[in-house]
């Protein structure tokens, strides 16, 4: 198997019209197959505005996007549209990542519909559209029966696994998770991120694990890197936490946890 990162990010920089200073400066990282890699920082500090880069949901103004070995940053159009499937985000709060005017099993099969149709999938094969639903829904741990509610008939954690669920339909590479639990209560988002991490063992998923959430980055994560005002300063195991040799930053952020 290849040691090739499945992301790997360089100099990426982004500065907002009218602003100060960048949002991103110079940020570089890689991501193994397979990996969870944290990002923690303060609210702020640049941790959406590099998750909006990376979805090209915004461009950044420099720097490269690999995916897979392939830089994304300048591609658009047709010629973006065959990686945007390798790399998808699951956002903070799940009422807005999905349309309320469509049934669970619509928003779910949407992008199989958009971008998954040429692609081979070896977890979730498309046989028809209501096998392909209930695989989602059971690899969430959701019944089979919340195809065909609309998502303000389910709890903010039932909808958050449908999100999840969406996001590796057509099995990426890369899932970003930008706070994937910060709307949820306490048990749910125990129970969330258990799940995560069983999907990513179970799928080889890579992650991106963003959060204000030290304690989270640190259970769910086997490399943490911490941000502070647009950029990178601290990079470790995740069993380095409490090294001595850690950035003052990152001692400042452990005595607020
Ligand atoms: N669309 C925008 N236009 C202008 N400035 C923006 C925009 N989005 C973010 N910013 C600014 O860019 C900086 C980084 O914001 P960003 O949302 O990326 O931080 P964050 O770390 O994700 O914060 P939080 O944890 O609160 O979500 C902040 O100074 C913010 O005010």
């Amino acid at each position: 198997m290849s040691n090739d990162p499945v992301l790997r990010v360089e100099d990426l920089s982004r500065t907002y019209a009218g602003a100060e200073r960048p949002a991103i400066q110079n940020v570089s990282f890689s991501i193994q197959a397979g990996e969870c890699l944290g990002l923690v920082g303060e609210s702020g500090c640049g941790k959406s505005t590099l998750a909006r880069c990376l979805l090209r949901i915004e461009d950044a103004d420099h720097g490269k996007i690999l995916l897979g070995g392939q830089d994304i940053a300048r591609l658009a159009g047709r010629r973006l549209r065959p990686y945007r499937r390798n790399i998808q985000i699951v956002f903070q709060n799940p009422s807005a990542a999905l349309n309320p005017k469509l049934k669970i099993a619509d928003s779910l099969i949407d992008p199989y519909e958009q971008l998954g149709h040429n692609t081979k999938l070896s977890h979730f094969t498309y046989t028809s559209k209501e096998a392909y639903i209930r695989r989602l829904l059971e690899a969430v741990e959701l019944p089979g029966e919340l195809a065909e509610r609309y998502p303000h008939e389910l709890s903010g954690g039932q909808r958050q696994r449908v999100t999840i669920a969406r996001s590796i339909s057509i099995e990426p590479d890369v899932v970003v998770l930008d706070e994937p639990t910060a709307s949820l209560d306490v048990i749910s988002q125990g129970a969330i991120l258990q799940l995560l991490t069983d999907l990513r063992t179970s799928l080889g998923l890579s992650y991106l694990f963003i959060s204000h959430d030290l304690a989270a980055v640190h259970r769910m994560s086997q490399q943490v890197m911490v941000m502070q005002d647009g950029q990178i300063v601290d990079r470790f195991d995740a069993d380095a936490l409490f090294a001595e040799e850690r950035h003052p930053y990152t001692k400042e952020l452990i005595s607020i946890f």
